[in-house]
């Protein structure tokens, strides 16, 4: 049976996060559709990588809800895949990229059957997608942290999921990498899936995605980039850091 065709892929309706009652991020509200890109922003300790690990399932949502194809968070982990921070993996692991890549399949063919040859392909894909392919043997540790992130990707795109989650993919990757990581992430929306991205670049937010939420601890906006990165939503999100982010040219005026 084919899977199952949602309108939206995520619905937060005045969604709140937490850890032991403490609330990490409050009265989020939106939806994510399929084949979007969708922008968290804020200023560190806002709550996005909370509000992540809430899609994933990881961390409870105590108000509100949230819905992630049509089902609660923890049921809908199969179809979503996340792709941690590079650095929070350890280089040393002696695993070559195209296993760390079969990896993203073993959650569609369990982990005791041996990948077949269309498992197989689709790493090779998912490789070559984020212009790797050519690394395929070599050992993950040795790659550089840009391309280690992008190896992460093609994991992720492997699995074929509905819905990506990226936290943070951008820190310490170079342009080259950066747009072959979009790249990638544009060809999986353009298959329909889902993708939230948390970044601190809000030029990324503004150019490369298709909406945006703006959090401090709690939701300032939700929607098209030129409605969110405005001088006064910025301002009231960020506080005194915004006029310096308007100063460096990086949002657009209105
Ligand atoms: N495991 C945890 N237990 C308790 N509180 C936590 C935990 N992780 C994060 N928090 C708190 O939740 C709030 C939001 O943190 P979070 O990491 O979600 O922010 P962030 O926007 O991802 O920040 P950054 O941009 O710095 O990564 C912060 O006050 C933080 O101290």
């Amino acid at each position: 049976m084919p899977p199952p065709v949602h309108d939206a892929a995520i619905v937060f309706t005045h969604a709140s996060v937490a850890y032991d009652r403490f609330p990490a991020v409050e009265q989020v509200n939106g939806t994510v559709r399929p084949g979007e890109i969708v922008a968290l922003v804020g200023p560190n300790g806002a709550g996005k990588s909370s509000l992540i690990k809430a899609v994933l399932g990881l961390v409870p949502v105590v108000a509100g809800s949230i819905v992630v194809l049509g089902r609660p968070p923890a049921q809908a982990r199969r179809q979503v895949a996340y792709v941690p921070q590079a650095d929070t993996l350890d280089p040393n692991f002696p695993i070559s990229v195209a296993q760390v890549v079969l990896m993203g399949r073993y959650r569609r063919i369990g982990w005791l059957r041996p990948p077949g040859r269309a498992d197989r392909a689709a790493a090779a894909a998912a490789l070559a997608a984020v212009g790797l392919e050519h690394r395929a043997r070599d050992r993950f540790g040795l790659l550089s942290g840009g391309q280690r992130q992008r190896v992460l990707l093609a994991r992720a795109i492997a699995s074929e999921p509905a819905v990506l989650v990226l936290d943070e993919p951008f820190n310490g990757v170079d342009v080259v990498s950066q747009e072959a990581l979009l790249g990638a992430v544009r060809e999986l929306t353009a298959r329909g899936a889902a993708v939230i991205i948390s970044t601190h670049d809000l030029t990324l937010a503004q150019s490369a995605c298709d909406r945006v939420c703006l959090l401090n601890r709690r939701q300032f906006a939700f929607g098209p980039p030129a409605d969110v990165l405005t001088p006064p939503l910025l301002r009231q999100a960020y506080g005194g850091a915004a006029l310096e982010l308007a100063d460096h040219g990086l949002i657009l005026a209105r």
